[in-house]
């Protein structure tokens, strides 16, 4: 059983809000996506940045007093107690305010973060409900819980931070320059000439080797997650074999590669980075203003009082150099996140016409029209030149190799894919003519790994159709012989899946999907090695419970086992994406070509095996 978990934003639905908000056109480039993903978040953001602005402004202005303090005693006088007092006590308001305001900014911009998930997480899903439905299947599902949840949460220093940090970096230092260059050019000219020197110097052994150093850095983080990945997911297969030491020795080596990486990384940008950071430390500024100030006194370029401004205000100017070269760090890791969330949002839609249609009503006829797939424009073909027509309320048996393209075949009836040529029809109806949800109501799927979400089993099963009566739920499960299963647990039809009293066995979970597909009461019906992983005991009430569900359906079987599909109206044998044979299980006994072969070995597996040969259908 696979669970898929629900929070409050994990369900994947398109609501109409979303779609407002996702908007039609692709997002043009990285600048334009951050934008369209900040969006309802933008008042916010400009709130938060000029929250910022004005902590700086606030900030500035105990420097003035003690500017004006100094200067006035450079002169022989001082201010009155009154005046004095004044100053002080403003000194002291603007500086809690500076702080106050900061704070206030950050807020209203985590604020602005939170909008931004929301929507972000919107437009991902509304994606996500319009892509073909063959894309989650396989190994891009992890990518959309990447895109959705750690992609999304990684933009938070982009959202929640760098606003209010950046332009409080920029304003820092720009603000006291522009009163300096108001107060002296020339030493102002000097202080700036100094830092353009210091940063141009430095910059470059700061990002030498930075390409290739962040490109092992990311290739050492994706095999650290690889190696997690392959011992979380495969860690019974391990222990089994025992060979949890092999695989431990993987994570291991991909640990100890990230340590080296990071190590040589930081000892290349270690060197370089303290010697900016100690050129353009308090101190040095400090004893540089200093020297300055001696030169230009002394040559009568100008008085000590013009240089008091200088020595107060010019010792913190590069502190902004260090916090924008910090929050650029943590820019460019969501800069990472952003152009993750763009491939993904780049993936093709399935086309869906603003006048589809609903797929007629009444039991529904399946037919492939010379349909062809392939899965890649490069990949040789799933599917070729596939002609069949599957007549109304009978069982198709897809059997075959593996690989020989049945689950393709399978999938193409509930449009996880478009052919490449020909056309799929329900009804007389090609697919991509009619709405996506008339076709996903019209065909019912039963996997062999059945999806439950972590919510009751009431709601798994009405899953398909919510408003079905709890009367009918009753039904549907009793008829999927899994109702006094259900009745056993504490909370009966209220058991949350996945929690301490709902834990199903894989038998039990695909008898709930088939309550669910029961519920549903689709007239089409594929039926994806619904018996591969039962047990016996477990077989017996599937098969008993598909015996029901197929009733009076349009259903297709994919079948490894074909004792399980002798009694199909049709058997379709395929091989290399075509369909080498066809008719009743007689028929092609009879004919004793490809299925004749593959019945006689798996009868004398199962006669091997001791298998007693079950019907599925
Ligand atoms: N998601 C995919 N991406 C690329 N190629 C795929 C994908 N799924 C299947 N294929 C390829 O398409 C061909 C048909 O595969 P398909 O899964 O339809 O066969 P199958 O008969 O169902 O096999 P099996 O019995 O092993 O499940 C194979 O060559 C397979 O490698």
């Amino acid at each position: 059983m696979k669970l898929v978990s629900e929070g409050a934003e994990g369900r994947i639905e398109a609501t109409g809000e979303a779609k407002a908000r996702s908007g039609a056109a692709p997002a043009k480039g990285l600048k334009d996506l951050y934008l369209r993903l900040t969006r309802p978040a933008h008042g916010l953001i400009v709130q938060g940045m000029a929250l910022s602005a004005l902590s700086v402004a606030f900030g500035f202005v105990p420097y003035l007093v003690a500017i004006a303090i100094a200067q006035k005693a450079l002169a022989g006088s001082m201010f009155d107690a009154q005046a004095l007092a004044l100053m002080v006590g403003a000194s002291v308001v603007c500086a809690v305010a500076s702080r106050l305001l900061f704070g206030i900014g950050t807020g209203v911009c985590h604020r602005a973060d939170a909008d931004f998930r929301v929507n972000a997480r919107h437009i991902l899903l509304d994606h996500f409900s319009r892509l073909p439905l063959g894309w989650f299947s396989d190994r891009t599902s992890s990518e959309a819980k990447q895109a959705v949840s750690d992609d999304v949460l990684g933009m938070h220093q982009s959202v929640g931070h760098a606003p209010t940090d950046l332009v409080n970096a920029v304003l820092t230092p720009l603000v006291p320059l522009a009163y300096l260059f108001a107060v002296d050019w020339r030493l102002s000219l000097l202080l700036v000439g100094y830092l353009v020197v210091v940063v141009a110097v430095s910059m470059p052994f700061m990002m030498r080797d930075y390409s290739s150093l962040s490109k092992q850095y990311n290739a050492a983080n994706v095999e650290l997650s690889a190696s997690v990945v392959e011992m979380v997911e495969g860690i019974e297969v391990v222990k089994a074999f025992g060979s949890s030491k092999r695989a431990g020795g993987r994570f291991r080596a991909a640990a100890q590669n990230l340590a080296d990486v990071t190590y040589t990384w930081t000892k290349l940008s270690a060197g370089p980075f303290s010697l900016l950071a100690a050129s353009i430390s308090p101190g040095m500024m400090l004893a540089l203003i200093g020297l300055a100030s001696c030169l230009f006194v002394m040559n009568g370029w100008c008085d000590f009082a013009t240089c008091v401004p200088f020595l107060v205000l010019g010792a913190n100017i590069p502190s902004g150099i260090m916090a924008v070269s910090a929050s650029m760090g943590f820019l460019r890791l969501a800069k990472q996140n952003l152009e993750h969330i763009a491939e993904v949002l780049a993936v093709d839609h399935l086309p869906e016409k603003g006048d589809a249609e609903d797929l007629p009503s009444g039991g529904l006829d399946v037919v492939f029209d010379r349909v062809s797939f392939a899965y890649s424009s490069d990949s040789s073909p799933a599917l070729c030149d596939i002609d069949v027509r599957l007549a109304p309320g009978t069982v198709t048996a897809l059997v075959g190799g593996s690989g020989s393209g049945k689950t393709t075949f399978a999938r193409l009836i509930p449009r996880f894919w478009d052919p490449v040529s020909g056309a799929v029809r329900i009804g007389g109806k090609d697919l991509r003519e009619a709405s996506s949800e008339s076709v996903l109501s019209k065909a019912a799927v039963v996997f062999q790994e059945s999806m439950m979400l972590g919510v009751s089993i009431r709601d798994n099963i009405k899953l398909a159709r919510p408003a079905a009566s709890d009367a009918e739920m009753v039904e549907a499960a009793k008829a999927a012989q899994i109702h006094e299963r259900i009745m056993e647990l504490p909370l009966g039809y209220d058991t949350v899946i996945g929690s301490s009293d709902g834990s199903l066995s894989g038998g039990e979970a695909q008898r709930v999907a088939i309550a669910r597909a029961l519920i549903q009461d689709a007239p089409i019906l594929v039926l994806d090695e619904a018996t591969a992983h039962a047990d016996p005991e477990n077989e017996t009430a599937i098969q008993e419970a598909l015996g029901n569900l197929v009733r009076g359906r349009t259903t297709v079987v994919i079948a490894h086992r074909l004792n399980t599909v002798i009694h199909a109206d049709r058997i379709l044998v395929m091989e290399s994406g075509r369909i080498v044979e066809e008719g009743t299980h007689e028929q092609l006994l009879e004919a004793r070509g490809r299925y004749a072969g593959l019945w006689e070995a798996q009868q004398a597996g199962a006669c091997f095996a001791g298998h007693d040969g079950k019907d599925l259908v």
